[in-house]
């Protein structure tokens, strides 16, 4: 089998670090492609995210990004996963092998000013829904540090900046 080209980057990181709006400018910057990896589930289901999460209940959720997540194909692109996709230990290992992954770290001060409303965003909530902010950047944080390639802090800057910082971090 011909080796597996690992020319994508893999955006990780919280539900409102920035890895959708900053993916597409960061996709500018470097002349890659862009992939949404929320739409293409979004896409593949024919169902919005809260809609399957619903649906589906956190397990059953985490369960079909794995599926999915695990058998993206892409060259050259920027893809922007969603933040529970480090709950799949497949689908992370299958990114893992096609290109470098960058987690967009936020404080978890960030976290609060970003992410007004957990509900209305579509988050996966492992622990239900009493399930805290504090509670989640707590689960969620070392798992970002374990498929971490490349760590990079982008609280306080704009998009813009954020975007400039990773292109950076990736020379
Ligand atoms: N660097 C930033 N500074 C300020 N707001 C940001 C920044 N990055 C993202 N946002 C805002 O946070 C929200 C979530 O961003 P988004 O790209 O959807 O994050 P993610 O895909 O990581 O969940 C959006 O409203 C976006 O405008
Ligand atoms: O963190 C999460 O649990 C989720 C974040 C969402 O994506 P973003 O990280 O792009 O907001 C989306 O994948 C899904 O609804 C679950
Ligand atoms: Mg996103």
């Amino acid at each position: 089998m011909a080796e597996e080209r690992k020319d994508n980057i893999i955006l990780i990181g919280m539900p409102g670090a920035g890895k959708s709006t900053l993916g597409i400018v960061l996709a500018k910057i470097l002349n890659y492609d862009f992939i949404d990896a929320d739409l293409v589930i979004q896409n593949q289901c024919d169902k919005t995210l809260q809609k399957l999460i619903d649906a589906c209940g956190p397990e059953g959720f985490i369960e079909v990004e794995n599926q999915i997540l695990k058998d993206i194909e892409a060259t050259k692109s920027i893809i922007a996963t969603g933040g529970s996709a480090v709950y799949s230990e497949d689908a992370m290992n299958h990114l893992s092998s096609i290109g470098r992954v960058v987690y967009l770290q936020i404080s978890f001060e960030e976290l609060v000013n970003r992410l007004h409303d957990l509900q209305e965003r579509g988050v996966v909530l492992k622990g239900g829904i009493g399930m805290s902010l504090r509670d989640l950047y707590d689960e969620r944080k070392p798992l970002y540090e374990q498929y971490a390639n490349i760590t990079v802090n982008v609280d306080h800057l704009s998009i813009t900046a954020a975007a400039r910082k990773v292109a950076d971090a990736l020379k």
